[in-house]
């Protein structure tokens, strides 16, 4: 009968929904080697900020101006040729797009888990948890390692 029909209830949750869209914005990534995407949502189930690893802003990104490579060598004006010298990281990314919105006690969605200097970042906004898809393993410097002590002593939620 017309009307009659009940809800479709074979859907995916919200941490689906939102890891997804945390996974989908990855793809715009240049990074030839690993591309990272985050998504912060506020208490009501918004999307307040999105981002991805990337260049700074208004530096072309199809001439090679900025190097997607990890040498420890200079180039002939005598810049360091490694990446980590230049991209914002995804986190940073969906921090710095944010709305005009107070984003205390949001949760980032991360497709990897953050860096120290993303966690700082994480940690003055007091945002509320951080959810991770993949977890970060290689880790030298102790930089992934650093963060998440960050986040247990900042008393943030990391899952
Ligand atoms: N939580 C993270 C970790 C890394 N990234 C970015 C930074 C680089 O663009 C790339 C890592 O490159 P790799 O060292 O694997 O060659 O991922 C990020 O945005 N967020
Ligand atoms: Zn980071």
């Amino acid at each position: 009968m017309k009307g009659s029909e009940s809800k479709k209830n074979d859907i995916i949750s919200w941490e689906e929904y939102f890891m997804g869209v945390a996974l989908l914005s990855s793809r715009r990534s240049k990074d030839p080697n690993t591309q990272v995407g985050a998504c912060i949502v506020n208490k009501f189930k918004r999307i307040v900020g999105l981002g991805y690893n990337g260049f700074p802003d208004n530096i072309p990104d199809n001439d090679n101006k900025l190097p997607w490579g990890k040498s420890s060598e200079k180039d002939a004006e005598g810049y360091v040729q490694h990446k980590g010298l230049y991209v914002c990281h995804a986190e940073m990314n969906a921090i710095v797009n944010k709305l005009s919105v107070d984003i205390t006690g949001c949760t980032m969605y991360t497709t990897l888990s953050p860096c120290n200097e993303c966690a700082k970042l994480i940690c003055q906004l007091r945002l509320g948890k951080v959810v991770y898809y993949e977890r970060k393993t290689e880790d030298k410097e102790g930089k992934y390692k650093a963060a998440e002590k960050m986040f247990k002593e900042a008393g943030i939620e990391w899952v």
